[in-house]
């Protein structure tokens, strides 16, 4: 089992490589940023969307905004659409496709921005927020793995960190992104440095 192990690490950190040589992919990280940045200072709100491990990485970045990341600074407006009464009600009654795009319709103003995470860049429940988003003259940044999906031609700003076949590597690249956002975010409004 130890070969399992290094050669899955191994495979973990080809791509992060490959990530690091994608310099179109770096540069669209900083346009997120800025996309975040302004919205945050003008007391907008970011949404965040995705399933299964893709809705965890979207609370884990809105709770390190509304909360903390590394260091004490004001709290953040970022909302993950993890409501779990609105996610059963809004799919038993108009069909799991609608529970984000219903989201972003009840809560989503202009100037507001949606990040909408999906590995395959093809479910429709993103794929919805992020139409009924543009309609609301809400920004919409994307996370996701494979080029030139559904989500490519909508999102005003996609980054898409390719990983192999599967989802969970598309995954580990997507929190490092998040976490990358985050960083960039606290550097300009907080001037933060974290010099070491
Ligand atoms: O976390 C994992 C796999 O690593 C799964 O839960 C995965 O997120 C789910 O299969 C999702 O439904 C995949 O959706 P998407 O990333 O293609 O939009
Ligand atoms: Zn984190």
């Amino acid at each position: 089992m130890l070969e399992h192990v290094k050669a899955s690490l191994t495979e973990a950190k080809t791509a992060l490589e490959n990530l690091l040589e994608n310099e179109a992919a770096m540069g669209k990280i900083v346009q997120a940023a800025d996309l975040l940045s302004e919205c945050f200072e003008s007391r907008g709100h970011v949404y965040s969307c995705g399933n299964g491990g893709s809705m965890c990485d979207a609370m884990h970045f809105a709770e390190e905004l509304s909360g903390r990341f590394r260091k004490d600074r004001p709290a953040l407006g970022a909302i993950a659409m993890g409501d779990g009464a609105h996610i059963t009600c809004t799919g038993n009654d108009f069909g799991f496709e609608e529970v984000f795009s219903r989201f972003i319709e009840a809560h989503g103003r202009s100037g507001d921005v949606l990040l909408g995470i999906s590995t395959s860049g093809k479910s429709e429940n993103v794929i919805r927020a992020v139409r009924r988003a543009k309609e609301l003259g809400v920004k919409t940044i994307c996370l996701t793995g494979k080029p030139n999906s559904a989500l490519s031609e909508l999102a005003d700003v996609e980054i898409c960190t390719p990983g192999g076949r599967f989802a969970d590597r598309v995954q580990e690249l997507h929190i490092k992104v998040i976490h990358t956002l985050i960083e960039l975010v606290e550097r300009k409004l907080f001037n933060e440095t974290y010099e070491v």
